[in-house]
């Protein structure tokens, strides 16, 4: 049987992991994952097969997210009407969302150095990159012969411009320790502009949003002309708006009042993870957790709420809408749309409404009705009305897994040796060699001359009508 492809994405508290067959373009066979890894009870939720939308309670103790991973890959194999999906036997590859990818600007294979390179970034994402990374062992040891290959949600950011990205600190020390803005999140932007650039009918390269990716990490990104040219999280996802355990931006001095153990470092340290307590107070005991006591945005954002409640739905409003003030003069005020998207952008109506009012002097004006709806099945969906004189309004359900084939020709190029050379193939790399060759120039050239020596059978067009 033909093998297949899985698509992992460790997030701050939930797994996700997705199926598809390994063919062009590749369908999704079963969705799984586990939330509330950090809010128990942990919640399966699964598709696949004639099981459309099954979610779970679960008893099993989840304590991690490699529990998480183990216990989706358990119950995926053991459906039987994922018969192409029964064992390790039957993958091809596993792609992985790696949180910080640091200075890589594309896709790696995972072996010994890549391994090595992503630990020694482990300490800039610690909710991320050690869930990542203790997965992406985990399949190295439980899964070898599969190929692990990551992705990681900076490199979207590689076009931030050098005084964007650049703190205003001794440079000296900046680029001996690689202190800069990265930018988080990229994956889920890349696949959004892709899909409101079609939803627009408009080439990317010419569309420009600013795009909210609001679930438990929260982040907002200024898209110039299908780049990004501003994103509110930093050097670590830290930063910008707050989350359910995260501060979001603060006065950098404020660690050292509020503990003097503020470089210690914290309890919650591993063997792999060192963490320092500032850094575990503000990534993990901060944010609307802290506030509230939940970390579900969907008990904040409700009508008639505590005022504690109130206070961290205020605040959220608050910073979201200086950065739409600040993206919106960047983009010199030319905006197709504000897009939301993420679990709080996508589900909650009450958050766009209170949004959307504030931002009625930049002439945006919602349906409503449509905002209270909110998405069906359709990827982007319109919830705008009026003149049209202002940006659209979008709520994009986004996807942090669909990464695998549009994103990554350059890797499909640089290791084509390991894949098979079918026809199928080449088509995949040259339509993003095509689309990208305006971007990269001759390299783009380079890859059609590459494939038109083979002989392939470049049809192109793959990734226009990829959405
Ligand atoms: N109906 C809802 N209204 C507001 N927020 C919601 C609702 N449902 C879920 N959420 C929020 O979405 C978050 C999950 O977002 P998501 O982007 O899927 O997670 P992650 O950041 O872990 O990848 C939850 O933690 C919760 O705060
Ligand atoms: C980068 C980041 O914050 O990711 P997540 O939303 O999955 O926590
Ligand atoms: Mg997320």
């Amino acid at each position: 049987m033909a093998k297949k492809i899985l698509s992992v994405n460790a997030g701050s508290s939930s797994v996700k992991a997705t199926f598809y067959t390994l063919e062009n373009p590749p369908a999704v066979i079963a969705e799984a994952q586990v939330s509330g890894i950090t809010a128990p009870p942990p919640v399966f939720k699964y598709k696949g097969g004639s099981k459309k939308n099954i979610k779970e309670e679960l008893k099993e103790q989840i304590n991690s997210p490699q529990d998480a991973f183990k216990y989706i890959l358990h119950r995926c194999f053991n459906d039987p009407e994922l018969s192409g999906v029964a064992s390790k036997d039957d993958l091809a590859y596993i792609c992985h969302r790696v949180v910080h990818g640091g200075d890589y600007g594309a896709s790696v294979e995972i072996n010994d150095e890549t391994i090595h390179h992503l630990e020694e970034l482990e300490d800039l994402a610690p909710l991320h990159n050690s869930s990542a990374l203790g997965i992406i062992k985990l399949c190295q040891k439980e899964l070898p012969g599969v190929t692990s290959i990551t992705c990681f949600d900076t490199a979207f950011h590689n076009t931030l411009p050098d005084h964007v990205k650049t703190y205003a600190i001794n440079q000296d020390i900046a680029k001996a320790n690689g202190l800069r803005k990265y930018g988080f999140h990229g994956i889920s932007y890349s696949f959004i502009l892709r899909s409101v650039a079609q939803f627009l009918g408009k080439p990317a390269e010419k569309t420009n949003v600013i795009a909210m990716h609001l679930g438990s990490g929260a982040s907002i990104c200024a898209i110039k002309e299908g780049k990004s040219i501003d994103t509110s999280m930093g050097l670590t996802p830290v930063t910008g708006l707050p989350g359910a355990t995260r501060s979001g931006d603060i006065d950098p001095s404020l660690v050292f009042h509020y503990t003097s153990d503020a470089g210690k470092l914290s309890p919650a340290s591993t063997k792999d993870m060192h963490i320092s307590t500032a850094e575990e107070i503000l990534n993990k005991k901060s944010g609307w957790k802290s506030l509230t006591g939940t970390t579900d945005f969907g008990e904040i954002a409700v009508d008639n709420a505590p005022p504690s409640h109130k206070l961290a739905f205020d605040i959220l409003v608050d910073r979201v809408l200086g950065y739409i003030g600040n993206y919106f003069l960047k983009l010199d005020g030319r905006v197709d749309a504000l897009v939301f998207a993420g679990g709080i952008g996508e589900k909650s109506a009450l958050l766009r409404q209170a949004l959307c009012a504030r931002c009625e002097s930049l002439g945006v004006s919602i349906n409503a009705e449509e905002n209270d709806k909110g998405p069906d099945n359709e990827t982007v969906k319109d919830i705008s009305q009026g003149s049209g004189k202002g940006p659209r309004v979008l709520i994009c359900q986004t996807d942090e897994q669909v990464r695998f084939f549009p994103d990554r020709w350059w890797w499909f190029f640089a290791n084509w040796r390991f894949l098979p050379l079918s026809s199928r193939w080449h088509t995949i790399v040259f339509a993003r060699g095509h689309t990208e060759a305006s971007r990269r120039g001759d390299l783009g050239n380079k890859i059609v001359g590459f494939l038109e020596a083979t002989n392939a059978d470049v049809t192109g067009g793959y990734v226009d009508t990829w959405a």
